[in-house]
């Protein structure tokens, strides 16, 4: 770094992975990423699937830069440059309380960036990293460049421009993406209905799935289906704005019941819909197809409904339970699925480990020693298959964006400008 000029700015963000109830499928405008019907999401705790992002600004820098999971990755997609035009544009005059540093407001369009994001979970494995990165790159680097609070609400639609179901992950708990009508996006945002601690009694697991199959990218699938499935027009128009009043109004009374019959009607239209597409594509597998009859079965035994499930573009499971079945959703996604031989139990299910606590299981010898569910209590009952289930992940509802204040955090080197070395 040439002197007088050896500063590095930085911040550090955090934000979550969203799990949509009402799904987003097929766009308006590709490039402005504008849907073809409202969604709903439900925030998912960043403890368990977040990413984390370190940007830093130096004058030293000569280009834009990003390193992903510790690898360095093109930066050259218009998605990324989008939202960084964004948001250098809302930039502010700040002074960084670390180094002392002014920089102007138009410093920041000349300034490159160095950013450097971890996901604790899987990337491109179905499991929206997509959401929580692009959430997080916008978020953090309108921290760092002291963008006004009265563009605050402009920031769900610049992280849309990375990806749609970004711009539902900036806000904790439940968050609706209105699809908006103005054709420059400005009122497709997203908002937040019900916070994270409105439906404390909300268990989320999610059964991540062995084998991926190879899979068509969302955005390339919803295309298709824009071009060519009848059907979500029809969903777009009559079955969607009904689905988003009843679901919030489901989420407002804590009603699970309605809950999880929009949640389950709205993942297997989503997937109709993908089956309806010419040629027909196809996320849900074998394995897909046996949580759901776990689910089914287990509600139609006790007349109403107990757990939900909902799949994105890829064969993983998210299942909804209220606190007091939550230990009987896992036995039975325990007992039904049981992990491959010489899987440890803490490399099996991870997360929030309460409700495995609370189910009495505490080593592989209390698995298989599990009573069969009483639904399953006939000749018919489905086989047990060791290691169709990579992992589960046991979350809940959680908070949104935020940053972290505490310098341990960064992942960039503040001497370098450039990731900590592993
Ligand atoms: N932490 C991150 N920071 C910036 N970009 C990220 C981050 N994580 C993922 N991405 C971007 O998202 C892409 C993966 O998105 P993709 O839609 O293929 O997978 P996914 O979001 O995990 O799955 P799905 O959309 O099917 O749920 C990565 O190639 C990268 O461009
Ligand atoms: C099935 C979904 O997860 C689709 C998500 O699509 P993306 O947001 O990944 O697509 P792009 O906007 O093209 O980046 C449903 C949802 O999250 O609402």
């Amino acid at each position: 770094m040439g002197s007088g000029e050896a500063w590095v700015v930085m911040r550090t963000g955090r934000a979550p992975s969203n799990i949509a109830v009402i799904k987003y499928w097929g766009k308006r405008d590709e490039k402005l990423i504008l849907p073809v019907n409202s969604s709903i999401s439900v925030t998912l705790n960043p403890d368990d699937l977040s990413a984390t992002t370190t940007i830093a600004a130096s004058p030293a820098f000569v280009a834009d830069r990003l390193w992903l999971n510790g690898k360095e990755v093109s930066m050259e997609s218009q998605r990324y440059k989008n939202c960084l035009r964004e948001i250098r544009e809302r930039a502010n005059d700040v002074v960084d309380e670390q180094t002392g540093v002014h920089i102007k407001r138009e410093d920041w369009l000349k300034l490159k960036l160095h950013i450097v994001s971890e996901n604790n979970f899987p990337t491109a494995a179905g499991l929206a990293s997509s959401a929580a990165g692009f959430a997080c790159l916008v978020y953090t680097l309108a921290q760092l460049m002291g963008v006004n609070e009265r563009y605050q609400g402009e920031l769900s639609a610049i992280a849309r421009l990375g990806s749609g179901s970004a711009c539902r992950s900036l806000d904790g708990g439940f968050v609706k993406w209105d699809m908006g009508q103005k054709e420059d996006g400005a009122d497709s945002i997203a908002v937040q209905i019900a916070n994270e601690t409105h439906w404390k009694d909300l268990v989320i697991f999610i059964a991540v799935v062995s084998s991926r199959q190879k899979e068509v990218s969302s955005t390339s699938g919803m295309q298709e289906t824009v071009q060519t499935s009848p059907f979500l027009h029809f969903r777009a128009k009559d079955v969607v704005p009904k689905r988003i009043k009843e679901m919030e109004d489901a989420v407002a009374r804590h009603d699970f019941s309605s809950f999880a019959r929009i949640t389950c009607a709205d993942s297997n239209q989503f997937h109709a819909t993908c089956l309806d597409t010419s040629p027909p594509i196809f996320y849900l597998n074998d394995t897909s197809k046996r949580l759901i009859g776990l689910v089914e079965r287990w509600n139609t035994q006790e007349g109403s409904p107990q757990a939900a499930y909902t799949f994105d573009a890829g064969p993983n499971a998210v299942l909804f339970t209220t606190e007091s079945n939550s230990s009987l959703l896992l036995q039975r996604l325990l007992f039904q699925f049981p992990p491959a031989p010489g899987v440890v139990l803490s490399s099996y299910v991870v997360g929030d480990l309460k409700t495995l606590e609370l189910a009495g299981i505490k080593s592989l010898k209390d698995l298989a020693s599990l009573e069969p569910p009483k639904e399953l209590a006939e000749p018919k009952i489905p086989l047990r298959t060791p290691g169709e289930l990579a992992y589960i992940i046991c979350t809940r509802p959680g908070r949104g964006a935020f940053l972290l204040k505490d310098l341990g955090s960064s992942l960039i080197d503040s001497t370098s400008g450039l990731p900590f070395s592993k």
